[in-house]
């Protein structure tokens, strides 16, 4: 189990951490989130052990020391996969994989190098020089790289902010795959919703310096407790009761835009729109309510100046507000 005691953190005079507490079961993954500045890699460099803090860090019963005691940082059975990538630039890709791998059982070592090549999906340039394959393409090989010594503890920050769409997805279910079958505890510093939602069995998130928020992503989705938290996840209205018809209060609620839905023609509310998005499978709307700005979803695309009856769920404004 991972355990933090009370870590807080500064460079300088502004705190930036401050008493951040919580453990991890093994195996289990965490997307850590929050605006950008909030402290996500700056937590990850404290667990690996690159800033020091006066609170406390353990893995299992093992009390994780910082710069202040270890000259050199990190534990073998921790890894760090920092937002630049630290490669070897002469070296293959190959090479780069296998590179604290040691060479006493080379048959052995080329077999696991092809293992982490396929999960990362690159064993087709695995002989090709570091310096000359792409951002996205280095990222995936500093991903093989750091799991190539197994690590116990996975520290990812951004691990695919570099990877176009078409290979994120795919990639990212084999990684966690892998990571879950292996029963390596990880920690994802991310910005990605999905990453946060599809791939955590827990979801942290950062703000003012201290834990905001910290539960399943299905939970923390489903019931926001705030628009911050809400917003992580994309875009979300936060409506007056009187604008959404429900009683004649000025308190507001969460609602997701695909939970405003274009009803028949009776329907009591009545939204002007300002403008549609095309966004793939859907149309994003951003709309005037009762002077109030607001996004929902639609499957066409709505002229400006048109009014769409909406409706909502009562209930579910109900379940928020509870
Ligand atoms: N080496 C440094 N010296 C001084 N201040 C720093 C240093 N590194 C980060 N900071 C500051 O600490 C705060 C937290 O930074 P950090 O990189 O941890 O945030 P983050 O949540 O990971 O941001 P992002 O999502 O943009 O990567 C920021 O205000 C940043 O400016």
């Amino acid at each position: 189990m991972l355990e933090l005691q009370k870590v807080s953190f500064a460079y300088d005079q502004t705190p930036i951490l401050e008493n951040i507490t919580f453990s991890a079961a093994e195996g289990q993954h965490i997307s850590l989130i929050g605006e950008s500045g909030c402290g996500k890699s700056t937590l990850l460099k404290l667990i690996y052990g690159l800033l020091h803090t006066d609170g406390k860090i353990f893995w299992k019963d093992q009390e994780l020391l910082g710069p202040n005691y270890n000259l050199v940082p990190g534990e073998e059975f921790i890894k760090y996969l920092a937002q630049d990538f630290d490669l070897m630039l002469p070296l293959s890709a190959a090479d780069n994989v296998g590179k604290y791998l040691s060479n006493f059982y080379p048959v052995k070592k080329k077999r696991r190098i092809r293992e982490l090549l396929e999960v990362v999906e690159m064993e087709d340039l695995a002989d090709v020089k570091a310096k000359h394959l792409s951002g996205g393409q280095q990222q995936r090989i500093a991903l093989a790289r750091a799991l190539a010594k197994e690590p116990e503890l996975l520290l990812l920050d951004e691990p695919f902010s570099h990877i176009d769409h078409f290979r994120k997805n795919n990639l990212r279910r084999k990684l966690f795959s892998y990571l879950k079958q292996h029963q390596i505890t990880t920690i994802v510093a991310t910005h990605d919703m999905t990453d946060a939602l599809s791939f955590a069995d827990r979801t942290i998130v950062l703000k003012n310096r201290k834990i905001y928020a910290d539960a399943a992503p299905e939970d923390l989705y489903s019931m926001p407790p705030n628009k911050y938290v809400a917003s992580l996840f994309g875009d979300v209205n936060h409506l007056m009761l009187r604008t959404l018809d429900v009683e004649d209060s000025r308190k507001r609620v969460l609602i997701y835009p695909h939970e405003l839905k274009p009803a028949s023609s009776e329907a009591t509310l009545q939204a002007e729109v300002l403008r549609s998005y095309f966004s793939g499978s859907y149309y994003l709307n951003e709309a005037l309510l009762q002077k109030e700005k607001i996004f929902f979803r639609s499957e066409r695309a709505y002229e400006k100046g048109e009014v769409v009856p909406l409706e909502i769920d009562e209930q579910l404004i109900r379940s928020r507000l509870a």
